[in-house]
């Protein structure tokens, strides 16, 4: 069935609709990873965005029953040059296609991804429907363009506390803004147990839990929407390790007084370089965010430790006092590559230090 992405700049590309056949609406955004597709389409992160694959071949290796980020996907269209239709892969339970059906996501295929990526890179992100041919002819010249939902973080967060873990030896709460499950799973895999949180809970309750340490997770959005987290985040920070990852790292930024601001297309991929000016090595790292912190207007009390060398962004600060951090980029990688784990093992010895065991900031 043809379909059209129909942006708002008035522009059209035209297609084949795979998943479910239906209209789907959000801001149009590109991922230039060759792999990964099953991690992207779950990455709560993606809410309310409509994702163009750069890599021309995607649905390959079909859908796995294990590499989900979350329980459902929250983007809201998936845009491929090709999707493959036979899949080939040891773990593969379901094609692309069946995927998006079954989870009532609408995609596109057969798209002239190179220029509609190169259109974004000019204008800057657009905002886009997903459509069929024939209810797009219907609805010509009338498709309003509105707003999108904001406060996404309420909406992806879990409802209720749960163990991700029951056993390890640092507890860490990991504070739920749309985390994708690799956070849980590498800090698991760094021998904490971990309670995930949703991410209005008090500092009471959090204080209760009796946690070793504080995770802050990416998420969808403005970061700026979270302003009503930000005094829960000072007061963690005064008691416990802070990590903060993506959206926990704009956050910690915010809560002490720096700016974010909209990046033109932002950065989603598997392959952007970042130099830790701590060590001066460059890692490749996976990222997927929208905005970043403002350089110019962070405060004195955060040092910016990690920069992006393609376009020079912050990508990562500490406090100068208290034992917390955070990335812009995605250390639990997925997809992605691991140059970046070394950073839960940062987190851990904070934790170890906290229990007067170890040395903080370990390299
Ligand atoms: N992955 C994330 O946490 C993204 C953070 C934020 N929503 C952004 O787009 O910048």
């Amino acid at each position: 069935m043809k379909g059209y992405l129909i942006l708002e700049n008035g522009h059209t590309f035209s297609g084949e609709m795979i998943g479910a056949v239906q209209q789907g609406y959000g801001e149009v955004v590109f991922h230039t990873g060759m792999t990964g597709y099953q991690e992207i389409l779950t990455d709560p992160s993606y809410a309310n965005q409509i994702v163009v694959m750069t890599y021309p071949l995607i649905g390959n290796y079909g859908i796995n029953g294990t590499d989900f980020e979350a329980k459902r996907p929250w983007l809201t269209g998936f845009v491929t040059s090709q999707a493959c239709t036979k899949p080939s892969h040891d773990q593969q339970e379901k094609t692309l296609h069946s995927y998006l059906e079954e989870q009532g996501i609408v995609g596109l295929t057969g798209v002239d991804t190179r220029s509609l990526v190169r259109m974004i890179r000019q204008h800057g992100s657009l905002k886009g429907y997903i459509i069929r041919a024939t209810e797009a002819e219907l609805l010509q010249g009338t498709l309003a363009f509105p707003d999108l939902p904001r406060d996404l973080v309420k909406k992806v967060t879990t409802t209720g506390i749960y163990q991700h873990t029951a056993t390890g030896d640092h507890h860490v709460v990991l504070l739920d803004f749309g985390a994708k499950a690799n956070i849980a799973n590498s800090l698991a895999a760094h021998g904490c147990r971990v309670t995930v949180v949703p991410a209005t809970t008090s500092v009471e309750i959090i204080r209760a839990l009796q946690p070793d340490g504080i995770m802050l997770s990416n998420g969808p959005g403005d970061p700026q929407e979270n302003r009503d987290l930000l005094p829960v985040i000072r007061e963690l920070a005064q008691e416990f390790p802070v990590f903060g990852i993506c959206l926990g790292h704009q956050l910690i930024a915010l809560a002490y007084g720096a700016q974010t601001h909209k990046l033109k297309f932002g950065h989603r991929g598997s392959n952007h370089p970042v130099k830790d000016l701590l060590t001066g090595r460059v890692h490749i790292t996976s990222q997927n965010h929208g905005y970043t912190v403002d350089d110019a207007s962070l405060p004195s009390v955060l040092q910016v430790t990690h920069v992006n060398v393609n376009d020079g962004t912050v990508e990562g600060v500490r406090h100068r006092a208290l034992p917390v951090f955070s990335v812009q980029y995605h250390p639990e990688a997925a997809p992605g590559p691991e140059d970046a784990r070394a950073l839960f093992e940062q987190f851990t010895a904070l934790m170890l230090e906290r229990k007067g065991q170890s040395l903080a900031y370990a390299t």
